[in-house]
């Protein structure tokens, strides 16, 4: 049982932080040795089980994030841009597996990040999830066999609590897609349309956010010609799905040597 990799998460109480510490303790594959919440919040120095309005699971929240990776093998990490990059330095110095599903990333963030995986492991996806995964090789495809004048759109509906758009899902959408074409998506990302824009330009790949209620997290890629158009569409119903793929992920990366990874890494999807 004790050799089993020892996981600590990051924004415990948040929404995939608390279907992480489900999936962990129902894995048998894993132990949960930590949990890491910001110093004041309300579940610091309480049994994260009880917390969660359920059984005590013997593991108490902390504010000490280093304290906590140095004990552990993995962090799953699913929390915002600023904290990810301050835990990337500590995951780093704990030489423990570095998981990041955290969105709304930029190019500081990113930097930093790369910088951390000199030294340990990190893997790092906008969506864990093996159908995502298998969407993003399929949007590849699609965009090679088909020529410019198939425009392509995204589009991406989340919750009303998402703080970021795209979805780091709809960029990685997008990437694969330019990908495909053989052109740099920042040359030809269009996002936020709004009053006379214009006619579409040619090559412009597209992005749209729909934000309501309590939506999981569902995504479009559609290729529009005239006349006809294919759609590819992913939709995820339940929170699960993102933190067995990060699971997956944490174990996956054991033994792996320092660098930055992605799902399709984990999955054997990479070409
Ligand atoms: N890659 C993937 O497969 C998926 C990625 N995501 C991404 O994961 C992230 C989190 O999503 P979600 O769970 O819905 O968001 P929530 O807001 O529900 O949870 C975020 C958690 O992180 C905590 N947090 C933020 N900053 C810190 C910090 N400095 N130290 C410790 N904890 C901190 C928050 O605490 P507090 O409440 O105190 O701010 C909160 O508990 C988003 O970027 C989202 O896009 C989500 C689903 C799947
Ligand atoms: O914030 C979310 O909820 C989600 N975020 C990720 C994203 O930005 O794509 C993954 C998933 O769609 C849920």
């Amino acid at each position: 049982m004790t050799d089993l990799p020892g996981i600590v998460i990051t924004g415990a109480s948040g929404r995939m932080g608390q279907m992480l510490i489900r999936t962990v303790l129902a894995s048998d594959r894993a132990r949960l040795v930590g949990c890491v919440e910001r110093a004041g919040h309300a579940w610091v120095g309480r049994d994260v089980g009880e917390a969660m309005g359920g059984a005590a699971v013997g593991v108490v929240a902390t504010d000490d994030p280093l304290e906590a990776f140095a004990r552990a093998q993995a962090v799953l990490d699913f929390t915002a841009p600023a904290a990810t990059v301050e835990f990337a330095a500590l995951a780093a110095q704990a030489r423990a597996v570095h998981v990041i599903g955290t969105t709304g990333l930029e190019a500081e963030h990113l930097h930093k990040i790369a910088w951390a995986a000199h030294h340990a492991v990190i893997v790092r996806a906008g969506n864990m999830s093996l159908g995502v995964n298998l969407l993003v090789q399929m949007t590849k495809k699609v965009a090679q066999a088909l020529d410019a004048d198939w425009d392509v759109e995204v589009v991406e509906a989340h919750h009303r609590r998402k703080v970021d758009a795209p979805s780091g899902t709809a960029l990685m959408l997008g990437q694969a897609a330019a990908d495909g074409r053989g052109v740099d998506l920042a040359a030809v990302r269009d996002a936020g349309r709004d009053g006379i824009t214009g006619v579409r330009r040619l090559g412009d790949i597209g992005f749209s956010s729909i934000r309501g209620g309590d939506i999981v997290g569902e995504h479009d890629v559609i290729f529009a010609a005239d006349g006809e158009r294919v759609v590819l569409r992913h939709i995820a119903t339940d929170r699960s799905v993102f933190a067995r793929g990060a699971l997956r992920a944490a174990l996956w990366g054991q033994g792996q040597k320092p660098g930055e990874y992605d799902m399709l890494d984990v999955l054997g999807l990479s070409e």
